[in-house]
């Protein structure tokens, strides 16, 4: 029997949703977030600063297991704190995005942050957000899910979320940077985005984020996590 405290684990490409259902349910259940993608950003951004270049594994990998980072949570959500200076907005950029990518494809990173992403495993629970959570970071998880949705529909839902926030932004380039980190990330030698042998698949491209949420939520029950 497994001791350990239950992992929810939601991985899946760019713009799928994971981050947002993550949220909603790790405050539905009152659980631990691992926001696991923020942790590549934050390496890249960190590592972008020193001017290191983006492949110098060692120097980078250094970088991730020495990161000087706070995640401190207020009403509004979690504010990410590098070496003192909030750095909350910056990482959520495309740029910041296209860095992270690049990290995240060096294994020394990923050996980097390992243990620190683990750490988030304490009761009652953690629901965990990136793409090796179920096949690498957390194999024994009580529930997997992979989360997909279209390229078109990932587009157009971060064209709608820039524009939200205010920004510019053009519908081709962003599903044509969402492809192009897709088959970064699903090409890479290690710790590729797929889905787990047992992660349940949900498609999300004609779903609410309501939906989603609630069939995770009947995936957990099932399990006799709640
Ligand atoms: N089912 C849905 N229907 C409509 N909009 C959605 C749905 N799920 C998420 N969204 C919206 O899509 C945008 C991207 O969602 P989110 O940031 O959660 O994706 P993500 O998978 O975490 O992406 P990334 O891995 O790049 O961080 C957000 O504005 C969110 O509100
Ligand atoms: N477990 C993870 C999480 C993320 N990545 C890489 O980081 C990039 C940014 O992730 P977001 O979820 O914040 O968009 C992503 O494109 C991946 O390259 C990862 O490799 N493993």
């Amino acid at each position: 029997m497994n001791t350990q405290a239950p992992v929810i684990t939601i991985d899946g490409p760019s713009g799928a949703g994971k981050g947002t259902v993550c949220a909603r349910l790790a405050q539905v259940l009152n659980w631990q977030l691992l926001d696991s993608g923020a942790l590549y950003r934050i390496t890249g951004l960190a590592a972008s600063r020193k001017g290191l270049a983006l492949d110098d594994e060692a120097a980078v990998a250094a970088v991730a297991a020495a990161l000087d980072v706070r995640f401190e949570p207020t009403p509004v959500g979690v504010r990410v704190i590098l070496e003192g200076d909030d750095v909350t907005s910056t990482i959520r950029t495309e740029e910041v995005g296209s860095l992270a990518s690049q990290v995240a494809a060096l294994p020394a990173v990923r050996d980097a942050l390992l243990q620190r992403q683990r750490d988030f495993r304490t009761a009652p629970g953690v629901i965990a957000d990136g793409r090796d959570m179920g096949t690498v970071v957390f194999p024994d998880a009580p529930v997997k899910v992979f989360l997909t949705a279209s390229a078109e529909e990932r587009g157009q839902r971060r064209y709608k979320q820039l524009l939200e926030k205010g920004f510019h932004a053009s519908l081709p380039a962003l599903i044509e940077d969402i492809r192009a980190r897709d088959e970064r990330d699903s090409n890479r030698a290690v710790a590729p985005l797929k889905p787990a042998q047992d992660a349940v698949l949900i498609d999300s491209t004609s779903m609410s984020i309501e939906e989603v949420c609630d069939q995770v939520m009947n995936l957990v029950r099932t399990a006799g996590l709640i």
